[in-house]
């Protein structure tokens, strides 16, 4: 007998916000009203696509994430768990966390989303879930509307055709038995720096397809301070 596979959202949050350069991690600064963290978790909240939340949180800081997720209801929330000291380190804990729940298999789909895009929409999050039904790979993408170049030593070296390059976002939509066997690869490999998990899947499984689905401008990564104005104005509008 087969068991319905959960689907997991897993929300990182375990940077510092250098490029921020706030007191506090940016996942906890407030935006219209509310700290980023909180918009960006009532998003999976409400989404029917996810069942359960996972979230990768800055050491010192999961007081304060449970804090938050309590205030606001956000019932999905099953841990807040350590990250490590990069954004691939903090995905293999949210991965390794997945795999030692009961009952989570292989074909369990994981959403890794960053906690700094705090504007996702619900129908990102449907899209990327639904994608994972017959895929095993996706990620929310944007076209380029700026002209895109290679520079290496302050000079241009390539201008790759902006037709076929995108901006990529998340969430990004995994079975979780093939970004674990991704990962694991990566741990072995400690010169790949991935900037995303997407990244990981390419390198280790090249032969599965990593499809995408539409983004969203509105689904800024809040990085630095005029991100926050951005934001709130996005929120407001
Ligand atoms: N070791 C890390 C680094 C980043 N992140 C998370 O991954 C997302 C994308 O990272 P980024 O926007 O670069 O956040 P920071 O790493 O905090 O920013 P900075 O690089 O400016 O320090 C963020 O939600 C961040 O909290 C993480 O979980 N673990
Ligand atoms: C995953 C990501 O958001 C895709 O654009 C991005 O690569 C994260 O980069 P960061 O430097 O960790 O913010």
């Amino acid at each position: 007998m087969t068991t319905a596979q959960p689907t997991i959202a897993a929300v990182l949050a375990g940077g510092t916000g250098a490029r921020m350069g706030a007191a506090l991690p940016k996942q906890l600064l407030e935006v219209a009203g509310k700290p980023v963290l909180q918009h960006t978790l009532e998003a999976f909240q409400a989404s029917a696509a996810v069942d359960r939340i996972v979230l990768v949180m800055a050491e010192g800081h999961h007081e304060a994430a449970w804090t938050i997720a309590k205030s606001a209801n956000v019932t999905k929330l099953s841990a807040v768990i350590g990250g490590g000291a990069s954004r691939a380190d903090s995905s293999a804990a949210a991965i390794r966390w997945a795999r030692s729940q009961v009952g989570v298999g292989d074909r369990a789909k994981l959403l890794v989303h960053d906690a700094a895009r705090m504007l996702v929409t619900g129908r990102i999050i449907a899209d990327v879930a639904a994608a994972l039904d017959d895929g095993e790979a996706v990620t929310a993408v944007i076209p380029s509307s700026d002209t895109v170049v290679e520079v290496h030593g302050g000079r241009i070296t390539a201008v790759p055709d902006r037709a076929g390059l995108a901006r990529v976002q998340t969430p990004q939509g995994f079975r979780l038995g093939l970004i674990a066997e991704a990962h694991a690869a990566a741990a072995d490999d400690p010169a790949f720096t991935p900037t995303d998990d997407c990244s990981v899947v390419l390198r280790f499984r090249p032969d599965v397809p990593v499809r995408t689905v539409a983004g969203a401008e509105r689904n800024l990564k809040v990085t630095s301070p005029a991100d926050l104005v951005l934001a709130e104005a996005l929120l407001r509008a």
